[in-house]
Order: structure tokens, then sequence, then C-alpha cells
């Protein structure tokens, strides 16, 4: 499962430098970290209704598209600001063992 994040890291750290004309990652990277943050803002309320309606139909198939737009689009965020999805994974791995609790303690 990581490894399809590291490839999508990369693809996204080489999409920095990109032709925004030719590269929709490059066009949000162009135009800035606000716009890419109300991208996020937008899949985040996009994946909360497509939860809800999960809820009342059975059909999560939405849920799974809107879910991974707003992977993606938080993925770029990292990216813009030079974080790699690698950290995110290391900041999970640590929490495992932990209960919620104790990783509540932990934070800073
Ligand atoms: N995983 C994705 C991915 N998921 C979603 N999207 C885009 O995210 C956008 C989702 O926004 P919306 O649903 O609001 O649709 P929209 O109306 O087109 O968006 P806006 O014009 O309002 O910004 C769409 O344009 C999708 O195409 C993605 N675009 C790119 N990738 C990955 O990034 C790689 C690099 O993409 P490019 O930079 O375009 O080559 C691709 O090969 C993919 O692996």
């Amino acid at each position: 499962m990581s490894d399809v994040l590291q490839q999508l890291g990369q693809i996204l750290e080489q999409r920095r430098n990109a032709d925004p004309e030719s590269s929709y990652v490059a066009q949000l990277h162009h135009k800035g970290l606000n716009k890419i943050l109300e991208k996020v803002g937008e899949e985040a309320t996009e994946t909360i209704i497509a939860a809800k309606d999960a809820q009342n139909s059975g059909n999560c198939d939405d849920l799974v598209y809107e879910t991974a737009d707003l992977w993606f689009h938080s993925l770029v965020a990292l990216s813009h600001l030079g974080v790699q999805p690698q950290a995110v994974l290391d900041e999970l791995s640590r929490r495992f063992g932990l209960s919620g609790l104790e990783e509540k303690a932990s934070r800073k």
C-alpha cells in the first residue's frame, strides 16, 4: 500500500517544476498553497457528503472515490510544503502499540 503513496509522492515532486499547461498537479503548485488548501477543503466536504449518502444507500463507491480525491489533494499540499508521504506513514507507524490515550499524552 505504501508503495502507491511513495510512487505518487515522487510524481507530485516531479510536477513541482512541470508545465502547468500539461499537468493538473503543476497547475495546483503554480496557483499556490491557498488554492491547494481550498481543494482539500472541497474534497473533505464531498467526502463527508458521500459518507452520509453511503450510510443511507449502503453503496460506498462514491465514498471511496471522494476519499481518494481527498488523500490526493492532501498529498499535493504536503508536497507543496516539501513533506514526503513517508513522513505521515512514519507518524502512523509511531502510533502502533500506543493506546489512543497514550498517543494523546505523547502530543507536543
Ligand atoms: N490521483 C490523481 C488525481 N485525483 C484527482 N485528480 C484531479 O483532481 C481534480 C478533482 O477536482 P474536482 O473534483 O473538483 O474536479 P474539477 O472541477 O476538475 O477541479 P477544479 O477545476 O475545480 O480544480 C480533477 O481534476 C481530477 O482529475 C487527480 N489528478 C492527478 N492524480 C495523480 O497525479 C498524477 C499527475 O497528474 P498530472 O499532474 O495531471 O499529470 C496522475 O498521473 C495521477 O496519478
